[in-house]
């Protein structure tokens, strides 16, 4: 059985009282990628599920979550797969992909079980679907890159799209991530909120003494959640989600809700920021 945790949906008004304990408790995702172990957190938020599978000598399955309440877990869901670590394999319904570093597997619904063989560090998005896409490799050629920032202002950086309608169909998972040039260290910001989608964030790529401050909460409320590697993030739908990191790195952004438009946001005046 995997080993899942819940999260409940949190309010903004609560979330004002938190102290840095309880928003970590909230929202920071820490304990995933351990060798050998799947890990699955299932929120409430757009009912997104996220986590991690390290393979060793001994392959991990998934199949089913109680959680879900459906014998197979993509009964009525779709899932996203980004391989952070070396090229490994992924067999979906006896058919094995070759999934390189850097590669998202999109599995429709209906598929598994999901079978994650060695070696490959393999961060797992799943959110609920109403129709069947077909599973799809997606090479980073493939992908759609946005290049956007410069280095005077620090935020030079690649947002690389795999689950975005150009590149692959899905019912609610858009899902990519964004690499950042040498010396720029700042994601998403002027900040944005997307009322219509929740997000999630893993970042990923930083050396061991490296940390990012991400930024949460409403423009006028704003708090921060120190992240090490490999360190998630649950972002809710009424919240900004911005990092500034002590080095460049890379994350990977993944959202579910109302649309599956990427440019739909709304932008934050930066003089309302507080
Ligand atoms: O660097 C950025 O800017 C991003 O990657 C933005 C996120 O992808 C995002 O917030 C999309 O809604
Ligand atoms: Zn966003």
């Amino acid at each position: 059985m995997p080993n899942v945790e819940t999260r409940h949906a949190i309010d903004p008004v609560s979330a004002k009282s938190f102290d840095t304990q309880s928003l970590r408790q909230h929202f920071h995702v820490d304990g995933l990628f351990v060798p050998g172990t799947l890990k699955l957190v299932y929120t409430h938020y757009d009912r997104m599920m996220l986590g991690s599978a390290v393979p060793t000598d001994k392959d991990i399955v998934l199949e089913h979550v109680a959680e879900t309440g459906t014998p197979g877990v993509l009964d009525r869901r779709e899932m996203g797969v980004l391989n952070i670590g070396e090229a490994g394999t992924i067999t979906v319904d006896g058919t094995t992909y070759e999934v390189g570093a850097g590669e998202v597997l999109y599995i429709g619904r209906g598929a598994g079980p999901i079978t994650f063989s060695a070696p490959g560090r393999y961060y797992i998005l799943s959110a609920p679907a109403h129709h069947t896409y077909p599973t799809k490799l997606i090479k980073i050629a493939d992908a759609r890159r946005v290049e956007l920032g410069s280095a005077e202002t620090a935020n030079e950086r690649v947002i690389i799209q795999f689950l975005h309608p150009e590149v692959c169909e899905s019912c609610q998972l858009l899902m990519g991530y964004t690499q950042f040039a040498p010396g720029s260290v700042w994601n998403t910001m002027p900040a944005h909120r997307h009322d219509r989608r929740m997000e999630a964030y893993l970042y990923f790529d930083l050396s061991e003494e490296q940390r990012v401050f991400h930024f949460m909460g409403e423009p006028d409320e704003t708090r921060h959640i120190v992240i090490a590697n490999e360190e998630a993030i649950i972002s809710p739908p009424w919240s900004i989600h911005s990092g500034a990191g002590t080095g460049a790195y890379t994350f990977c952004w993944a959202m579910a809700g109302d649309n599956v438009d990427f440019t739909d946001m709304d932008m934050v005046p930066m003089e309302t920021l507080r």
